[in-house]
């Protein structure tokens, strides 16, 4: 039996499983079972709390997409894992330091019952991201099914696309987030997020997200597209972003400096998996 604990960051929902009290043997396959909200537990990622394999960090974060595909970051998980390791005893500090693929976050508790995550230095370079382009560009075009569409690119430990849209509400998010999810524009896939510039503090964002579709918040994309708004001078360096969960405080000075993200994590349920 696998003790899990279901948890969400503003609707963005996951399960947490210490892996290192237990040993979970999930392939690919049955992280895809166990995803599927009909057939089994239902989630938008499933996170594993290993032990460190640094010197300086205290735990290791991996993290997989619905589809059972490994991938390196995630900023609502990210606040999830602190509030697990807290909950569960196995760590009593204000900052915990977690080793992921994509580099180290630094996870800390406020006073106010939040979490903030430092999600490290935004890469804009299209191989970093990676995006098939020769060189960095404010905006990228692509063309899939016939239709131009532009967007701006960084990764945040994970790829990120996003599009400027007039009305987050109407944007195609299914049908241009699947398209573009995939396209060969983006050798490792990408996050797909549509974003709405409300006034110089707010941004609406909806993201289509790589492996698991359409999410209630995605907290790398909220990253990047504060990242990309910032950038482009169309809001102030510390901005609330509005996803169909919830909102998250986003902090940048700009190139070279880390994202700050602050928002909640929630426990729903424990339950035992029967591989
Ligand atoms: N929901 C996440 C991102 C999860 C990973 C993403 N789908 C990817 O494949 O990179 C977040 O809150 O950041």
């Amino acid at each position: 039996m696998i003790h899990f604990t279901k948890m969400h960051g503003l609707g963005n929902d996951f399960v947490v499983i210490d892996a290192i009290h237990q040993t979970p043997d999930l392939d690919p396959e049955s992280i895809k079972k166990l995803a599927d909200r009909h057939f089994g537990i239902g989630f938008d990622q499933l996170l594993l709390v290993e032990k460190p394999v640094s010197a300086n960090a205290d735990f290791k974060y991996r993290i997989f997409n619905a589809d059972g595909g490994e991938v390196s970051q995630c900023g609502n998980g990210a606040r999830c894992f602190a509030r697990f390791v807290r909950d569960k005893g196995l760590s009593a500090k204000d900052e915990v330091r977690v080793d992921t693929d994509a580099g180290q976050l630094l996870l800390k508790f406020d006073d106010d019952g939040l979490i903030t995550v430092n999600m490290g230095i935004p890469r804009h370079h299209p191989a970093e991201i990676p995006l098939r382009a020769d060189q960095e560009a404010d905006s990228y075009q692509v063309i899939a099914d016939g239709e131009t569409y532009t967007f701006g690119a960084v990764s945040m430990g994970n790829p990120h696309a996003v599009l400027l849209v007039a009305d987050v509400d109407t944007a195609p998010v299914a049908e241009a987030g699947c398209l573009l999810e995939s396209h060969p524009i983006f050798p490792a896939r990408a996050n797909i997020g549509f974003m709405q510039i409300v006034d110089r503090s707010h941004i609406k964002l909806r993201v289509y997200e790589r492996g698991a579709a359409e999410t209630l918040a995605c907290g790398s994309g909220a990253c990047a597209a504060a990242v990309i708004a910032i950038e482009r001078g169309l809001v102030d360096p510390s901005v609330e972003v509005t996803l169909p969960g919830g909102s998250l405080r986003i902090r940048w000075a700009g190139r070279g400096e880390p994202v700050l993200m602050t928002g909640p994590a929630i426990s729903v349920f424990e339950g035992t998996i029967n591989p």
